[in-house]
């Protein structure tokens, strides 16, 4: 009886902590996890074939996330991180009552961190993150007092998922998107969607100094943390080497992240009948 209990308890501190966004965004919450759980060994899935989420309706996003936290269960995760706002907007409230594995989304922790920085914040998310309100509902919980901007921008997962980071059209666009937010003399700024961190450096140059950035990645990974120690499912022993899986092109991941995890990853491709991966490899 013992020896049985403490083999299970060993196998699941050991099992991987399940990651997956649409694409590249949640490697900004996989980079968290590598500096806050450095002992954690994670399976990485991105929707590539699906993406971008952010133009999908409610009934899409909950039935691709159906079909991805399926799989995480059966690859033996103890816990799931939705590196994805909009699948948090849309699907967490819904799946967390399906599914056993516990499943952590970015809105409540990135809407906690805003409270604690301002008074006045913009939020820059997905157009389906914006439209569902799920920031402004999350902060208001907190603080009614707050006064919330939400903006939802089309253009950037695109143009982060084709590498075009440094496009001179990039922060053009960046612009336009921050325009209403700055009319409004906000002093934060939330990450609404986990990709936009990937474009820290062109966000930033557009601010005023006093606006504070909040990343809701570095918020979902101090929740995670505190929830394996509730749960007594932190690692303590080394971390096997990460596992990139994507249901599109696994050339096309592999060159776009390599410039964030710096090497070139591995990468598996998952079939789900939905997905119409052969378009991102042609
Ligand atoms: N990175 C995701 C999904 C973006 C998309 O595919 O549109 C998010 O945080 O919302």
């Amino acid at each position: 009886m013992f020896l049985s209990s403490s083999f299970e308890d060993n196998f699941n501190q050991r099992a991987p902590i399940g990651i997956f966004d649409s694409g590249v965004g949640g490697l900004t919450v996989l980079r968290q996890v590598y500096r806050q759980l450095p002992n954690e060994s994670i399976i990485y899935f991105g929707d590539t074939a699906r993406l971008p989420y952010g133009i999908r309706s409610q009934a899409e996003i909950l039935q691709f996330v159906g079909e991805i936290l399926t799989w995480m269960e059966q690859q033996r995760v103890k816990l799931v991180i939705m590196a994805c706002n909009t699948s948090s907007a849309l699907a967490l409230e819904k799946v967390r009552v399906e599914f056993s594995v516990p499943i952590l989304g970015t809105i409540l922790p990135g809407a906690k961190a805003a409270v604690a920085c301002g008074k006045r914040i913009g939020v820059i998310a997905t157009p389906a993150t914006a439209k569902s309100n799920a920031f402004r509902h999350a902060i208001h919980e907190i603080d009614p007092n707050v006064q919330v901007w939400q903006v939802g921008c089309p253009e950037f997962v695109p143009l982060i998922e084709q590498n075009r980071i440094h496009d001179p059209y990039t922060a053009e666009v960046a612009r336009s998107y921050l325009e209403p937010l700055l009319e409004q003399d906000i002093d934060t700024l939330v990450y609404g969607c986990t990709h936009y961190p990937h474009l820290a450096p062109v966000l930033r140059s557009l601010l005023p100094n006093g606006v504070k950035l909040v990343d809701p990645a570095v918020h979902v990974v101090v929740a995670c943390a505190q929830e394996l120690d509730l749960l007594g499912l932190k690692n303590t022993h080394s971390p096997t080497p990460t596992r990139f899986a994507v249901s599109g092109c696994p050339q096309q991941f592999a060159s776009t992240s390599v410039q964030w995890l710096g090497c070139v990853p591995k990468v598996e491709v998952v079939d789900f009948a939905s997905a119409v991966s052969h378009l991102w490899c042609d």
